[in-house]
């Protein structure tokens, strides 16, 4: 089992989605996906005259905003990427963590609305995957209250680690992790914390780096960081410390 998770930068980009369909038609078994789209997020708030804020690399989620990145993630986001699929004749399946409980987080209350994934319904993932289905997940969560803002990289990892996948794949914006003007071909766990703490890995990428250090802590064998060039064997490996 695979999961690939897609960049809400690369979701705006033609050339991107239909990259994205010729590769998972060759693809068999089909993996799972999770998709992100925290650009489309920020674009509404800015529209509704909100200033979108960010710790540690997650959106601070007031009221507002949470309803903004449930119409956006659950939304239009999940759904537009699902026609696509769909138009090309994949079994695209679109929910969110939310839809039959699948992803339920723990809250993260010093940042509003936003949790932290904490219980996956795996079983139901792979009864899917094992029917042939090419599952679409929105990064939205189910906690106390309703409805919460997942980072997708952290509920990729999630996912991941529940299934457990053999595989997980973040397809960004850039061919992997740089450091010294060039992309790492791995990256080890030490060495990754030694570049957050230098600010070379900053914003979205410290999020990536560190879910990806989740994920194959939890038993996912093989995590990377890639373009969708690299998508089969690129980009950069998250390694576990030795
Ligand atoms: N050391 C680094 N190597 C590569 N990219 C980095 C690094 N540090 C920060 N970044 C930034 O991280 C971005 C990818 O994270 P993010 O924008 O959150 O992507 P996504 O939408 O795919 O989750 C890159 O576009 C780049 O600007
Ligand atoms: C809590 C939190 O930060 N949620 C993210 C969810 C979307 C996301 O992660 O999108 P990308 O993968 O495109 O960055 C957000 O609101 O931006």
């Amino acid at each position: 089992m695979r999961v690939i998770k897609i960049g809400g930068h690369e979701l705006d980009q033609p050339s991107f989605l239909e990259g994205l369909i010729a590769a998972l038609r060759r693809m068999r078994p089909l993996p799972l996906l999770v998709h992100g789209g925290g650009k489309a997020v920020s674009a509404w708030q800015q529209r509704v005259g909100l200033t979108p804020r960010y710790i540690g690399g997650l959106r601070v989620t007031d009221d507002e905003t949470r309803e903004l990145a449930v119409m956006t993630l659950a939304g239009l986001t999940n759904k537009s990427l699902v026609a696509a699929l769909a138009q090309a004749g994949l079994p695209a399946l679109g929910l969110c963590g939310a839809d039959l409980a699948l992803v339920r987080v723990e809250p993260l209350p010093e940042l509003g609305w936003v949790g932290k994934p904490s219980a996956v319904d795996a079983e139901r993932l792979r009864r899917w995957l094992a029917e042939g289905l090419l599952p679409v997940i929105a990064p939205i969560g189910l906690g106390p209250g309703g409805l919460y803002n997942v980072n997708a990289d952290q509920m990729a990892a999630a996912i991941a680690a529940a299934l457990p996948a053999e595989e997980l794949v973040f397809l960004t914006d850039v061919p992997g992790v740089q450091a010294e003007g060039a992309v790492r071909p791995s990256l080890r766990a030490r060495e990754a914390e030694v570049l957050i703490a230098a600010g070379v890995i900053r914003d979205g990428m410290i999020p990536k780096v560190r879910s990806a250090l989740e994920a194959l802590a939890a038993g996912v064998r093989r995590v990377r960081i890639t373009n969708l060039s690299g998508l089969e064997a690129g980009g950069t490996e998250i390694l576990a410390e030795a």
